[in-house]
């Protein structure tokens, strides 16, 4: 039997909502054969992150090179990617197997609650691979940051799309889970031509942990399907919510979402 491939280059999360975990889980939830390269393993569960451990560098390209060699990729996204040796091996094997195409970048630089997760060389080295990519995903802090920009109004957003898109990637979806009021769950798409907002009901629950993965992992899962890159974000958008509706009331923190709602309804 054929199955489409997808690669998640990101970390490992011990408690299973976010990172690498959730990844291969979307992915399994589209019916895409999940791959992984793994960059780092946190020790983290609802309430934050204990412990950070990464690989060299040169295990994380090789992870990426053994599959892609083999095994072939229709959709790859990145997620947390902790430091400059690793993005930089990260690039250098995006261009090497000239996956740009197929490239969903989760900048993963700044939690929701606006804690900053890379040092400044590691950002600038991000920075670098963005142009890469044919969509990047950031965050309302992310945004800010990638555009200097203050985002507080969905103008805000449209103005930092605008910016982030002058990188040279082909689209941009500004995510609003931080956004405060009626704009929570609001995301701002850009591709150069058309400004569109992505607007869903804005769910009402503490279990949120790992949005961002499921969302950028489930439009890699998409590409990975042969879908249209507005297709696969509007539709990963709808999962999203749905996923949050579902979420999983555990720990003391903030819960994994529900992804498997899908299955629960058969
Ligand atoms: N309460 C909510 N209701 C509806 N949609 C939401 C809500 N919170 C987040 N989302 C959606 O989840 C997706 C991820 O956005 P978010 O801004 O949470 O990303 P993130 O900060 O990168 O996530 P993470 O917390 O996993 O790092 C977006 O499509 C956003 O609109
Ligand atoms: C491993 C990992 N990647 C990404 C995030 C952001 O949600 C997280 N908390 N952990």
């Amino acid at each position: 039997m054929n199955c489409p491939t997808a690669l998640t280059i990101a970390g490992s999360d011990s408690g299973g909502g976010a990172g690498i975990q959730a990844d291969l889980r979307t992915f399994a939830l589209n019916c895409v054969h999940g791959m992984s390269a793994i960059t780092c393993v946190t020790a983290q569960n609802t309430i934050g992150v204990q412990r950070v451990d990464a690989l060299p560098p040169e295990a994380v390209s090789a992870q990426i090179e053994s599959v892609v060699s083999d095994m072939g990729v229709q959709g790859v996204k990145t997620g947390m990617m902790l430091n400059s040796g690793i993005i930089q091996g990260v690039k250098s094997a995006i261009e090497a197997y000239q996956l740009e195409e197929r490239l969903v970048v989760d900048p993963v630089m700044v939690s929701r609650s606006g804690a900053q997760l890379l040092d400044d060389t590691a950002i600038e080295q991000l920075k670098q691979l963005i142009p890469l990519a044919c969509l990047v995903t950031p965050n309302r802090y992310e945004a800010q940051l990638l555009s200097g920009i203050e985002i507080k109004t969905i103008d805000d957003m449209k103005r930092a799309a605008e910016t982030i898109y002058t990188y040279g990637v082909k689209a941009v979806l500004v995510k609003g889970g931080a956004m405060l009021g009626e704009n929570r769950g609001v995301d701002v798409w850009f591709d150069g031509e058309t400004f569109d907002l992505l607007k869903t009901k804005s769910v009402e629950t503490k279990n949120n942990h790992g949005t961002g993965c499921t969302l950028s992992a489930s439009i890699a899962a998409k590409i990975a399907l042969g879908k249209d890159l507005k297709t696969a974000v509007v539709e990963s958008k709808n999962y999203v919510t749905r996923a949050l509706e579902s979420a999983l009331d555990l720990g003391e923190g903030n819960g994994p979402l529900g992804h498997f709602f899908p299955l629960l309804e058969k």
